[in-house]
């Protein structure tokens, strides 16, 4: 596999490569920081190490999977020349996928090449329920809302543009309300769940998405709410944020490890 990313994710990933939790090899990892690269090359014992590359594009030769754990940005540029070399991806930033365009790019090249699009439950929890409902043919609502520290929020496009201070609440404040395309494109670092909750069961037009700003909240908060013929789904996450990027929750990590650990696992478990 290859990595491309090497912040707060893909650093816990690879020391998943590195101590064996993920029994495969990291080939090669790319970020455009090449101080990143190296502090990931720097979890391997000498000899183990991933080859660090200056090009994305050298990523993908003879490797069946590339990671991506960089941003929106990185999804535009790397997944169809990814599928395009017969690599299958891993896509932690799936909001990218919000724009139609893109998404039917690389559904159409996926299908093209025999190769497969990855997107793990991430932040979240509840997917497995929420994709076998979606089954059923009569899901008719799925919301999500999302409460974080504003220190998780800040920065986010929506924000700035619409001249939205946190730092002056004092409160828990609903700063943003509208559908998971939305959301995508107005907090393009704090809501992939939301395209994954989308991809999962109704579609980004039809899933709705309410972003929370809490000062006294620690963790980042994710509730779903599903609704149809099936009955109900409910869940709440209550994720301690990673040390090193308050806006990612240390559990996205550990869900793309899990998804890459059982992708050679003998018995996997849930939907
Ligand atoms: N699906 C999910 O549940 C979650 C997804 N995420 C997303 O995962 C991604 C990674 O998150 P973190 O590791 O916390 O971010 P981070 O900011 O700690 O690390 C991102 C790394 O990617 C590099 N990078 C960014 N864009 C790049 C580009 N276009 N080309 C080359 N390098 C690039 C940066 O230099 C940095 O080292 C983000 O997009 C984040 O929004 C985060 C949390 C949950
Ligand atoms: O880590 C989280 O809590 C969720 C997140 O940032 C995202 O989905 O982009």
């Amino acid at each position: 596999m290859s990595l491309f990313g090497c912040g707060t994710i893909g650093t816990e990933v690879a020391r998943a490569f590195a101590d064996g939790t993920i029994n495969a090899d990291l080939v090669r990892i790319y970020d455009r920081n090449a101080e990143k690269r190296q502090s990931v090359v720097d979890e391997f014992r000498a000899g183990d190490a991933p080859e660090p590359v200056d090009d994305f594009t050298d990523l993908f030769d003879g490797v069946d999977l590339v990671v991506e754990a960089a941003g929106q940005s990185a999804v535009d540029e790397v997944t169809v020349p990814s599928l395009e070399s017969g690599c299958d991806v891993l896509l932690l930033s799936a909001g990218a996928l919000a724009a139609s365009e893109l998404r039917q790019q690389v559904v159409r090249t996926a299908e093209r090449e025999g190769q497969v699009v990855h997107v793990p439950s991430g932040a979240i929890a509840g997917l497995d329920a929420v994709k076998a409902a979606a089954l059923t043919g009569d899901l008719e609502t799925v919301s999500l809302t999302t409460t974080k520290n504003p220190a998780g929020l800040e920065g986010a496009p929506y924000l700035v543009e619409n001249d939205i201070d946190l730092s002056a609440l004092d409160s828990a404040t609903t700063v943003f309300e509208g559908s998971a395309t939305e959301a995508a494109l107005a907090f393009p670092s704090n809501i992939n769940v939301a395209m994954a909750l989308s991809l999962a069961g109704i579609g980004p037009g039809g899933t709705t998405v309410r972003i929370v700003a809490d000062p006294d909240e620690s963790n980042n908060v994710h509730h779903i709410e599903a609704t149809g013929g099936m009955g109900s789904i409910e869940t709440t996450v209550r994720n301690v944020p990673s040390p090193t990027n308050p806006k990612t929750s240390y559990l996205a990590a550990v869900s793309a490890i899990e998804k890459l650990r059982t992708m050679g696992a003998t018995v996997r478990v849930g939907t």
